[in-house]
C-alpha cells in the first residue's frame, strides 16, 4: 500500500540568524490528516520551522513543497488562500470585537464579501453573513464556547479565549492548521481539554503542532519530529521518539542546565536521572 501524498513538505531547510544556525538542513513531511508535532528543548529551533512555514521567515537554503508544489515565497498573508491556518502563541484576538466577530473575520477564504462587509452587515452581503455567522456558531459549539459568542475577548479566561483563537484558524476552513504551542499558560485540565479537541480535528483538517509540553505531544500526536540545536534528531510516532537516546540525552540536558541552576540555589546535591519531559531507554525512531 502506497502512502498518501504529503501536504507538506520541508526539505534541506536551513535558516541561520547572523552567525547562529537556527536551523540546519531540517527534511520532515506533514501528511495529510494527521497530527504532527514538533518538539525539542529550549532553542531546538520549533519556532523557526512555524515561521518558515507560516512565511514569516525564508530559508537561507532548502525548500518546502506544498500539495506537491513548490511553495516559494510565499508571505503570511497568503497562507488562508493556500488552505493554511495558524494560532499563535499571543492569541491576537481583537479586543473591540466580540467572540463570534472574531471568528467570522477568519473566514477570507469562504465569505464573498470583505471583512468589511461581513462585520457591518452591508446589504449585498446578507446572505454571506448569515453563512458565515452559521459556520462560525456551528464552530462555537463544536469547541464548547457558544454561549460565549457576544462576549468580548478581554471578559474571558484564557482558556476560553484559546478556543475562540482555534475557531478563528479553523473557520476558513483549512487543509492544515499551524498551533503554536497552544498549551502555553493552560491549566492541566484545560490542556486534557485541548488534547481532545486536537484528537477531534485529525478528521477535518491535518495539525502540526509546536510544543514544549511533552505530555500533550505524546498523547494528540500520530508522528513526532524532534529537533535540537536545529538539527532533526529523530523522528517516529511518540512511543518511538519518546525513548530514543538521543531524545532523553537532549531532554536531559536541558533538565540538567534548569537543575543545576535549581541546585546552585538550593545548594541541593541530587542528580537527576530522569528527562523532565518524560523519556527512556530503547528506541525505534528514525535517525535524521
Ligand atoms: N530573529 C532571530 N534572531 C536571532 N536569533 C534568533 C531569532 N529567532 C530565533 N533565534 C535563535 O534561533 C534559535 C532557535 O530559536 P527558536 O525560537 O526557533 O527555538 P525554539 O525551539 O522555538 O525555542 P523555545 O522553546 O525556547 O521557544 C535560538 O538559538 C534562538 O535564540
Amino acid at each position: 500500500m502506497t502512502s498518501p501524498p504529503a501536504l507538506l513538505e520541508l526539505r534541506d531547510v536551513t535558516v541561520r540568524f547572523g552567525g547562529l544556525v537556527a536551523l540546519d538542513g531540517v527534511s520532515f513531511d506533514v501528511p495529510q490528516g494527521r497530527v504532527t508535532g514538533v518538539i525539542g528543548p529550549n532553542g531546538a529551533g520549533k519556532t523557526t520551522v512555524f515561521n518558515v512555514i507560516c512565511g514569516f521567515v525564508r530559508p537561507d537554503e532548502g525548500r518546502l513543497r506544498w500539495r506537491g508544489e513548490p511553495l516559494t515565497r510565499h508571505r503570511p498573508h497568503d497562507l488562508t488562500r493556500l488552505g493554511i491556518a495558524r494560532t499563535l502563541q499571543g492569541l491576537g484576538l481583537f479586543p473591540g470585537l466580540t467572540v463570534v466577530q472574531n471568528v467570522m473575520v477568519g473566514a477570507e477564504r469562504h465569505a464573498r464579501a470583505g471583512f468589511l462587509s461581513a462585520l457591518f452587515a452591508l446589504p449585498r452581503s446578507d446572505r454571506d453573513e448569515a453563512a458565515l455567522r452559521d459556520r462560525a456558531m456551528r464552530l462555537l459549539t463544536e469547541l464548547g464556547v457558544a454561549e460565549v459568542a457576544g462576549r468580548f475577548p478581554g471578559e474571558l479566561p484564557y482558556g476560553v479565549q484559546k478556543r475562540v483563537a482555534l475557531a478563528r484558524a479553523l473557520v476558513a476552513e483549512p487543509d492544515l492548521v499551524l498551533l503554536d504551542e497552544p498549551a502555553a499558560g493552560l491549566s492541566a485540565g484545560e490542556i486534557d481539554e485541548l488534547a481532545a479537541l486536537i484528537r477531534g480535528l485529525r478528521d477535518e483538517v491535518s495539525v502540526v503542532l509546536v510544543e514544549h509540553h511533552m505530555d500533550l505531544v505524546m498523547e494528540v500526536c500520530d508522528d513526532v519530529v524532534v529537533l535540537d540545536f536545529g538539527r532533526l534528531i529523530a523522528r517516529g510516532s511518540p512511543d518511538d521518539v519518546r525513548d530514543d537516546p538521543l531524545v532523553v540525552a537532549a531532554y536531559l540536558g536541558d533538565e540538567v542546565d534548569d537543575s543545576a541552576a535549581d541546585e546552585l540555589t538550593e545548594g541541593g546535591t541530587e542528580t537527576h536521572d530522569q528527562p523532565s519531559h518524560g523519556g527512556g531507554v530503547g528506541s525505534e525512531a528514525r535517525r535524521a
